[in-house]
């Protein structure tokens, strides 16, 4: 599996791409051979890839590859690392901010890995949801810390630009293992993330 995120695009799976947008275009009306139009198929090829390459990304060898030996056992939190994913029934975009804090337990990892995680996962047709787990069970699975938390803020397209057409609202997920599940440490964690 890719360590990190894809430097060429498979040739095969782009020019079938550009000609499933060129058909797309010339079905919502457009003339796929005006000038501002004819590079788009292919555009919106690679750009898609792109916004999906976390399928061929491995969350826990990127953790694995910079997993240290370390007594400090207090919570370790990256807050405010943006996101921008497709939710899986639109395929619009919901982008928001995750927040991640987990508890060692011999071992630490370094800070921008749980960034790229993110990504992995972000980078895919997703639901919310499943995406604030998966973030977290790769983290326990790979460092076996004391625990981890995982919360999500995100606002959804498909709920503002089209559907319900609500601008504000704001959903918010929340996963938690291991000393997350006592009200105390997750408190903590709530409130070192609110500030
Ligand atoms: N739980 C969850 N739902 C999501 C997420 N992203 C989008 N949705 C919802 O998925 C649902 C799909 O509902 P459907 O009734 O099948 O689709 P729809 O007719 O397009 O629904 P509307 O958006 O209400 O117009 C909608 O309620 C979306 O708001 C997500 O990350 N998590
Ligand atoms: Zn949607």
């Amino acid at each position: 599996m890719a360590y990190n995120k894809i430097e060429t695009y498979d040739e095969k799976v782009t020019s079938d791409l550009i000609q499933h947008y060129k058909s797309s275009i010339a079905l919502l009306g457009e003339d796929v051979e005006r000038e501002g139009l004819q590079k788009t198929p292919e555009r919106v090829a690679k750009a898609m890839q792109f916004l999906t390459e976390g399928y061929q990304m491995d969350a826990k060898a990127i953790l694995e590859g910079a997993k240290f030996t370390e007594t400090y056992s207090e919570m370790v939190i990256v807050k405010d690392i943006e996101l921008y994913s497709l939710c899986e029934h639109h395929m619009l975009p919901f982008f928001g901010k995750a927040h991640i804090a987990y508890i060692p337990n011999g071992y630490i990892t370094g800070l921008s890995k749980l960034a790229r995680v993110v990504d992995v996962f972000a980078r895919r047709l997703q639901v919310q949801e499943r995406l604030t787990h998966q973030i977290l069970d790769a983290i326990q699975e790979t460092l076996q810390p004391l625990g981890v938390g995982v919360v999500i803020e995100a606002q959804h397209l498909c709920m503002m630009m089209r559907g319900v057409q609500k601008q504000n609202s704001v959903t918010t997920t929340s996963a938690f293992s291991g000393q997350f599940e006592d009200g105390r440490t997750r408190n903590e964690f709530m409130r070192l993330i609110t500030k």
